[in-house]
């Protein structure tokens, strides 16, 4: 994703800057035009100013021909414009921070509207695409201010250059070529630098997020227990600084040589001043020229030299803000991982067909699902088992449509899950993952959730934890279900208070109520939804699922075969296919992959040694 074509080299790419100008503009207009004419107008003062003063030394030095009223008169005018400069360098500085800050908010916005649009999974398990955020967001703070930055110190280095070089024609044209050859020779080479900075910061991005891994694994409440015991702190502390400094040293080397160039740059300005002034100054000591053409000379050059400076500087910057900020007008044009269906979902019964999918993660890897042919019939339970790896939780990614598979198709009442809009499907389907989230929410949010319209709807959340077993005791936490489940990460209103941590087990029947949160779902899926609770607590849910699940299509995979005993059908996935399908009865008598397992879990019960059960070869 980060190659030439689609992040455009590092060309010029006008319409990335035109773009940041644009935001500027919508994200804050008033402040954006105010912005502007402050600073025109700060850029043609100093040279008004400079006039003035030429005008008030020339009728100084006719001495007793001089008019005091107009030498007084100038003098308050460049007084007066001294105070509206300061005012407006007040000004331009607020607007310049207001300007900064809604732009900052409009990007960042935008950015992460964009970031969940995005339907299926891809983009997110693509390290490019990773990469290309953190470039994006950090455009977002600082690169189209940066840019409209430059474009503001351009117009404002026009009007004073424009002001001054009338002047130095006037007085000594070479000096006026001369200064603008340097001042061209410098930018060119700040231009050059910036692309310099530009390759290595996009280098290095990889290993600014190994940084961002390491730094938030080392500061985790849930990775201290392994760090600590394992004694991983100096490993991950090592493998940090390394990221850290293989990354400042590539870009130190950069910063040296741009350094030494714009060394050489003000040497040369110097030098090229100092030989101005000196032969305007030996001109003047000859009469041909005034004393205020002395003064105005030597302000004019200072004031074309500190416009070309800024200019240069802020070009530079401007350069790499358009590079970083290419990253997220990239991003804001990238097309979604998956194409939208547009079809509604079937009201009726949440039958599901499986029809020789395959599936697998990239395009080079293992198949991992080979031909599934699998039926979840309307209303029944169907029980998936498979030994680890064998593709079980991936058969439910496919369900909720994150990826769709490579061949073949998933059928809901009889329709392509891709014809069927995308959001409708998943708000008809409750799932508890294998690899469920914690929020650092209270209980009451952690539940809520599932049905984000009915978050706040008490009766309803505690419906869901008591189907989950888990009512009583998020009712008795010191706030019941308004106690914070997190001992970081309080809210501001929370402060002072200590949020609680739950069990293992308990967490895992917060994310179990959190999936029945949706009442009105047609499929429920389980992917190991007991795989952490104790017997009793198991055996609990398990009934009070059975009895909410009633008239709903319902798939649950356990490695706990006890658990899959009631259900209508238990499939067997082994190889990337469907080997066995039937009751629990069916799959013994059968005596295949099924009956094995189960015997052997059995056995382990019963306290009998496993040799004595007879085994056959789970693949
Ligand atoms: N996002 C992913 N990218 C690449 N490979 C993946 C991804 N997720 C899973 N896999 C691979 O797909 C295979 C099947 O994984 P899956 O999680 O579906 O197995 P499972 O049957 O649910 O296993 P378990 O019983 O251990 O939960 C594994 O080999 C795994 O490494």
């Amino acid at each position: 994703m980060q190659d030439e074509e689609s992040s455009g080299g590092s060309r010029f790419r006008p319409r990335v800057a035109a773009t940041a100008v644009a935001l500027q503009f919508r994200a804050a207009p008033v402040g954006a035009w105010a912005l502007l004419v402050t600073t025109v107008a700060g850029g043609v003062a100093p040279a008004a100013v400079a006039w003035c003063g030429k005008l008030l030394f020339d009728e100084i030095g006719r001495g007793h021909d001089a008019d005091p009223w107009r030498a007084g008169g100038l003098a308050a005018a460049m007084g007066m414009a001294g105070v509206v400069m300061a005012a407006m360098a007040q000004a331009t500085g607020y607007l310049d921070d207001l300007v900064r800050q809604r732009l900052a908010v409009a990007v960042e916005r935008r950015l992460f509207a964009k970031v969940n649009e995005f339907r299926g999974l891809r983009r997110f398990e693509d390290p490019a695409f990773h990469d290309r955020l953190r470039l994006a967001t950090q455009a977002s703070t600082d690169a189209p201010h940066n840019i409209t930055g430059f474009c503001q110190q351009a117009v404002q280095a026009l009007a004073q250059t424009g002001g001054f070089l009338g002047v130095l024609l006037a007085v000594w044209p070479p000096m006026a070529v001369l200064l603008l050859a340097c001042g061209a020779a410098s930018l060119v080479s700040r231009l050059a630098l910036a692309r310099r900075q530009i390759a290595v910061a996009e280098s290095v991005s990889g290993r600014y997020r190994r940084q961002l891994f390491y730094r938030s694994l080392l500061t985790d409440p849930r990775a201290a227990k392994e760090i600590r015991l394992f004694g991983l702190g100096g490993f991950l502390h090592g493998r940090l600084v390394e990221a850290i400094g293989s990354a400042s040293a590539a870009e130190l080397a950069v910063k040296r040589r741009g350094a030494l160039a714009q060394t050489g740059y003000a040497v040369l300005n110097a030098v090229v001043t100092g030989t101005g002034i000196v032969i305007v100054a030996v001109g003047a000591a000859h009469g041909r020229f005034s004393v205020g053409d002395v003064s105005l000379f030597v302000a004019a050059t200072a004031g074309i030299q500190g416009a070309f400076t800024g200019v240069v500087v802020q070009a530079g910057m401007a350069a790499e803000a358009v590079r970083l900020f290419g990253h997220y007008t990239d991003l804001m044009e990238l097309p979604d991982d998956l194409p939208a269906g547009s079809a509604p979902v079937p009201r009726s019964s949440g039958r599901v067909e499986f029809r020789d999918v395959w599936f697998r993660y990239d395009e080079d890897g293992p198949w991992i699902l080979r031909g599934v042919d699998l039926v979840l019939p309307a209303g029944a339970a169907v029980g998936l088992v498979g030994r680890n790896g064998a593709g079980k939780s991936t058969l439910v990614k496919l369900l909720c449509r994150f990826y769709d598979p490579d061949r073949g198709a998933i059928l809901w009442d009889g329709t392509d899950l891709r014809d069927l809009d995308v959001e409708e499907l998943r708000a008809r389907i409750g799932v508890t993952f294998q690899d469920y989230l914690t929020y650092d929410f209270t209980a009451q949010d952690n539940i809520g959730i599932g049905d984000l319209p009915h978050r706040e709807d008490g009766d309803r959340v505690r419906a869901a934890a008591r189907l989950a077993g888990i009512d009583d005791e998020l009712a008795a936490l010191p706030h019941g279900y308004r106690t914070q489940l997190s001992r970081v990460h309080l809210d501001d209103d929370q402060d002072g208070e200590r949020g609680v941590t739950l069990s293992g087990g308990q967490w895992q029947r917060v994310a179990l109520a959190r999936s029945l949160m949706r009442s009105d779902a047609s499929l429920l899926i389980l992917d190991e939804p007991s795989s952490g609770l104790d017997a009793e607590a198991e055996h609990r849910v398990h009934r009070t699922l059975a009895e909410h699940r009633a008239g709903r299509t319902g798939l649950l995979i356990s490695h706990r075969l006890g658990a899959l005993r009631e259900a209508d059908t238990i499939a067997v996935l082994a190889d990337g296919r469907i080997a066995e399908t039937g009751t629990h009865d069916e799959l013994m008598r059968r005596g295949g992959h099924y009956a094995t397992l189960f015997t052997l879990q059995a056995a382990g019960y019963r306290d009998e040694p496993a040799d004595l059960v007879e085994t056959e070869t789970i693949p």
